[in-house]
């Protein structure tokens, strides 16, 4: 009899348009597996909103696997030694996986393949979380690219592969393993009404992904370019958790956008977004903790606790940033728009240290994603490859009326607001009657960014 194959499930969570699970189908019967270690990724453990997700989109792909007749076999552990056990209590002949970019991913995923190896086990690797190996797209000159738009013409003329269906159901162990029951997987924290507040918008796992997908192409696309950055309209497609956890891949939504022509065009140039932050992270392992402008490095940040404390409880006395900090404290996610506001607030007005946000939002957000995250606190801090000017100071009050007019969003996220009409929404200071629960300005907007510019001014000659 051949021997059985374990496919290892990491950010893949999904049973189709997997090259290395059908290429473990075609190797053995396929043992799929999931390993829950919180020492390998270090500091990059999944923060509190991505445990929660990670639990429903476990619980959705054992759900799948049972309805195939098989088990999902999830296992607590040292990934190595776990992996290396389970080869070696199964008589695994090999370990398939996709590739991933996270550079402490990179590392656990050496030492597994060298464990393995140990023991005469194979670990063959698959196209991962990108739609093109960082390795495959490179400027004319062999370099990484570092500017988002050559980046994405370039990207466009690629040969994006096909999505493969799922292998057949009999292509899975029939079960009896040992694995470990839902309710021992510790990965949701928190009082229940967090929990409960998150089921309301999302649905994670592959059906539900797919489900969000064809909505939001059906319905919204068409619209996205002209309301994308509207955070009261639902024009956007929320797909960026069920992406990190790799429910949907980057190639099924592209050939299904693709395909609706230019009208989707706007959405797949975002789409790529995510394509260069992944490309910039693989060339860049310290990408999520290291500014990649030199000079940045010796930025005079002028970190205050209670200011921060203030940004995070949405309570900063500037509309946008507050609702902003609270949609995200209630959902697990933030519009767009909204982040680039909020963030830009804290380095820039606040002037804390960018990092400090990016480990914030690394706990709170369900889609974070070491890459995304990472790039777009870079960006906004000016202190990315291909980054906004630092000097370019968001005014909150301004991002506020353009794009949060009515104040549909401010007062969705910060009740207290509710009785101001759409001109005072945006300033409550100016009618503090009619929102006497609402804080004042925690700073005033032209003395911070006089002092952003002024700290900016340290390190300008270099940057
Ligand atoms: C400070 C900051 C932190 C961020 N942290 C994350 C993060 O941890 N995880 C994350 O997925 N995105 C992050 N983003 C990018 C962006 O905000 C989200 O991807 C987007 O809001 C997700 O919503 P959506 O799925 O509706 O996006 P859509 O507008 O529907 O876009 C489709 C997809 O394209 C990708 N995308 C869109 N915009 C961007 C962008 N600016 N950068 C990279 N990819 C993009 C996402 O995968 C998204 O799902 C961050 C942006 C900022 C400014």
């Amino acid at each position: 009899m051949t021997a059985p194959v374990i496919y290892w499930y990491r950010r893949d969570l999904r049973l189709d348009d997997l090259p290395g699970l059908q290429a473990a189908a075609a190797q053995g019967k396929v043992i799929p597996c999931f390993v829950l270690d919180d020492d390998s990724p270090g500091a990059w453990a999944p923060g509190t909103a991505s445990r929660w997700w990670l639990h429903h989109s476990l619980a959705s792909l054992e759900a799948a696997f049972s309805a195939l007749g098989s088990q999902f076999v999830v296992l607590r552990g040292d990934t190595a030694e776990t992996l290396a056990s389970l080869a070696r209590t199964t008589g695994a002949s090999a370990v398939f996986c996709s590739e991933r970019y996270e550079p402490w991913g990179r590392q656990t995923d050496q030492l597994t393949r060298e464990l393995l190896q140990q023991q005469g086990v194979e670990m063959h690797t698959y196209p991962g979380a990108s739609l093109v190996h960082p390795e495959a797209l490179r400027r004319p000159d062999g370099g990484i690219y570092k500017v988002y738009t050559p980046f994405w013409r370039r990207l466009r003329q690629c040969k994006i592969a096909t999505p493969l269906p799922a292998p057949a159901a009999s292509s899975f162990h029939d079960g009896g393993l040992r694995s470990l029951a839902s309710n021992k997987w510790n990965l949701i924290l928190g009082d229940q009404d967090y929990n409960a507040a998150m089921t309301q918008p999302w649905e994670p796992g592959e059906a539900g992904a797919q489900r969000r997908l064809q909505m939001f192409l059906e319905r919204h696309v068409q619209h996205y370019d002209a309301q994308r950055n509207l955070p009261a309209e639902d024009a956007c497609s929320r797909l960026s958790p069920h992406f990190h956890f790799g429910e949907v891949s980057p190639q099924q939504v592209w050939h299904a956008a693709a395909c609706l022509g230019p009208e989707a065009d706007g959405f797949l140039s975002e789409v790529a977004w995510r394509e260069f932050n992944y490309h910039q992270l693989y060339a860049h392992p310290t990408m999520p903790e290291v500014a990649l402008r030199e000079p940045f490095r010796a930025f005079p940040w002028s970190p205050r606790e209670d200011l921060f404390d203030a940004w995070r409880a949405g309570q900063t006395g500037y509309p946008l940033v507050d609702a902003g900090m609270r949609e995200l404290a209630a959902t697990g996610f933030m519009h767009n728009r909204v982040r680039m506001v909020a963030a830009s607030f804290l380095c820039k007005h606040l002037l804390i240290p960018w990092q400090w946000g990016a480990r914030w939002f690394w706990d709170q957000l369900v889609d974070a994603d070491l890459a995304n995250n990472s790039g777009g606190w870079q960006w906004v801090a000016g202190c990315g490859l291909d980054a906004a000017p630092y000097f370019r100071v968001f005014n909150p009050i301004l991002q506020s009326e353009k794009f949060d007019g009515a104040g549909a969003y401010l007062r969705k996220w910060v009740p207290e607001l509710r009785e101001l009409d759409s001109k005072q929404v945006h300033k409550p200071w100016t009618a503090p009657l009619l929102a006497p629960d609402y804080p004042p300005p925690i700073v005033d907007h032209s003395d911070a960014r006089a002092a952003a510019l002024a700290a900016w001014d340290t390190i300008r000659q270099s940057a």
